[in-house]
Formats: structure tokens, sequence, C-alpha cells
């Protein structure tokens, strides 16, 4: 048994080549494998393209911008190769990021929880709107955000990073998360973030490629073990979530609907 494939991730690369990567899931843009897959093929396809001067990371809608991992494919994960293989996704896009040639801005509409703050950290700089509030829900859940912390640590630092996981029911506001360094900027509304964005993005495809290139190599200094560290995050991330404590906090989130 799977999860159903019904969400998706398109890539756009306009004249002035901005590219645009654009995921999609109608359970609040939540990400099962089959998109996590689809993100690193895209982010990959978008860094390595010669047009692609810089790149945006978005999800559709107006409301949450990424609920991060999929529960519905979480409850269906029988052993530890399994667990692993789904949280190696994760992995998989924040190494994307971090090894594409290219900057990435993220476009964040909406709240971020758990996976999706790791999307968010996996960006070189984030615009949000003030609804972008974040929350790292894992050890609500009997996991915790092991893949993902490398790359929220190194954008906000242990002292915030602990006040996020340990807070794992509470929100932070898009403020906080900007005045903690995960945020670049923050605007009142969608329209206003997009305006932005445009305008960011523009000036930036426009400014020389290889110095761009040169300033993505050093944003990224010190991460080099990334590949081998986030696989082996991956590993505690899929033996935790077997646990019967997750398999109830997940069928109560869902309410028993699945
Ligand atoms: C996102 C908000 C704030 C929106 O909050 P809201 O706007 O109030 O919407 P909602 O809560 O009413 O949710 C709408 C629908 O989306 C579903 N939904 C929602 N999230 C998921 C999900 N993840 N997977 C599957 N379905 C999900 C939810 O079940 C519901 O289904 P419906 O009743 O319409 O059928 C809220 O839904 C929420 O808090 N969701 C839970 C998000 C969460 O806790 N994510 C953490 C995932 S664990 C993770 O990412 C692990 C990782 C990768 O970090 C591990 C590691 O780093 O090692």
């Amino acid at each position: 048994m799977s999860v159903p494939d019904n969400g998706n991730v398109t890539l756009s690369i306009n004249q002035s080549g901005i590219a645009t990567i654009s995921f999609y899931h109608p359970a609040q843009n939540s990400l099962p494998t089959a998109l996590l897959n689809d993100l690193t093929a895209k982010i990959n396809q978008a860094g390595n393209d010669s047009q692609t001067r810089i790149i945006i990371l978005k999800s559709d809608g107006n409301r949450t911008f990424c609920a991060g991992a999929s529960f519905d494919e979480l409850l269906l994960i029988k052993d530890k190769q399994a667990g692993a293989e789904f949280f190696s996704g994760f992995a998989r896009v924040i190494n994307a990021c971090r090894k594409s040639p290219k900057i990435i801005i993220a476009r964040i509409q909406g709240k971020a929880v758990g996976g999706g703050v790791g999307l968010a950290a996996a960006a070189d700089y984030c615009l949000a709107t003030e609804a972008a509030s974040v929350k790292l829900s894992e050890l609500a859940i009997g996991i915790g955000p092991f893949v993902i912390s490398p790359a929220v640590i190194r954008k906000i630092g242990l002292p915030a990073f602990s006040q996020l996981t340990i807070r794992a029911v509470d929100f932070q506001s898009a403020k906080w998360a900007m005045e903690k360094g995960l945020y670049n900027e923050v605007y009142p509304d969608i329209t206003a973030l997009d305006d932005a964005i445009v305008a960011l993005t523009e000036k930036l495809a426009a400014y020389h490629p290889e110095a761009l290139n040169g300033l993505k190599e050093i944003l990224w200094e010190g991460t080099a073990d990334w590949d081998e560290l986030l696989n082996h995050r991956a590993a505690i991330s899929g033996a935790l979530v077997l646990s019967e404590f997750t398999q109830q906090a997940l069928k109560g989130f869902l309410g028993g609907k699945r």
C-alpha cells in the first residue's frame, strides 16, 4: 500500500533566468516520498540548467507553506529500513539545496511545520508573511527533528533550535523566526511578499552569475559531511517512527479518518 500520488512539483524558468519550483499536496502541502523525490529532481534540474540564474522555492496555495512529513505515509512504515528510506527523502532535498550551484530564495506564505521548517532553512534566503509561523512538532509525535536539525541550527543557532523543538506544541511567530535568522524579510501579506520576491529575484538574476555561484559556495562552507550526516539522522527518525507512541499520535491527529 502506498500514499496516493496526488501532489505535484512544477518547475518553470523565465526569460530572466529565474527558476520557480513549486510543490503542492492537498494535505497542507505535506510531503510523501513521491513529492520529496520530485523536489530533489527539480532542484537538481534547475541548478544544472544553464538558463538558471536564481531559484525560487515555493508551495501552492495561500495557507500552509509545508506541513512536513506526510503522516499518511508515516503510518505505512513497517520496518527500520523503510523508515530510514522515507526520512532520507528529506536528507536528499536539503542536500540538493545545499549543493545547488544557484542561490535559492524561499517564499514562505504560511505556516511551516517540522520538515517544512527544514525546507525553509535549506534555502539561502527566506521571504515570508506575518502568517508564516513555525513549529517543530516532532517530539509530540514521538520522533525528533533529526534530519532537519543541521540545517535549522545553521540558521538559528542551538538556543533557538532548542526552544523550537522543546516547545513542540507551540507555534513561534514569523517575527520570532526573523529575529532568530530563519527568515530574512517578513511582509504583512502575500501580495506584499510576491512584490518583494519579484523585485529581489529580478535584481539577483541580473548580477554576475559567477559571483553568485561563488557566494553560494561560501554560504555552505563546512557542510561537506552532510551527505553522510543527514543519512545517519534519517535512520534515527526512521527507527523512532515505528513506536506505538508515534502510531497513536499520528492516528490521533488524523482523527481515525485514514
Ligand atoms: C499544518 C497545520 C498547521 C495546518 O493547520 P490548519 O490550517 O488548521 O489545518 P488542519 O490542521 O485542519 O489540517 C487540514 C488537513 O490537512 C491534514 N494534515 C495536516 N498536516 C498533515 C501531515 N503532516 N500529513 C498528512 N496530513 C496532514 C489534516 O489531517 C487535515 O486533513 P482533513 O481533516 O482535511 O482530511 C496543521 O495541519 C498541522 O499542525 N499539521 C501537522 C504538521 C506536523 O506536525 N508536521 C510534522 C511532521 S514530522 C516531520 O516533518 C519530521 C522530520 C522530517 O522533521 C523528521 C526529521 O527531521 O528527522
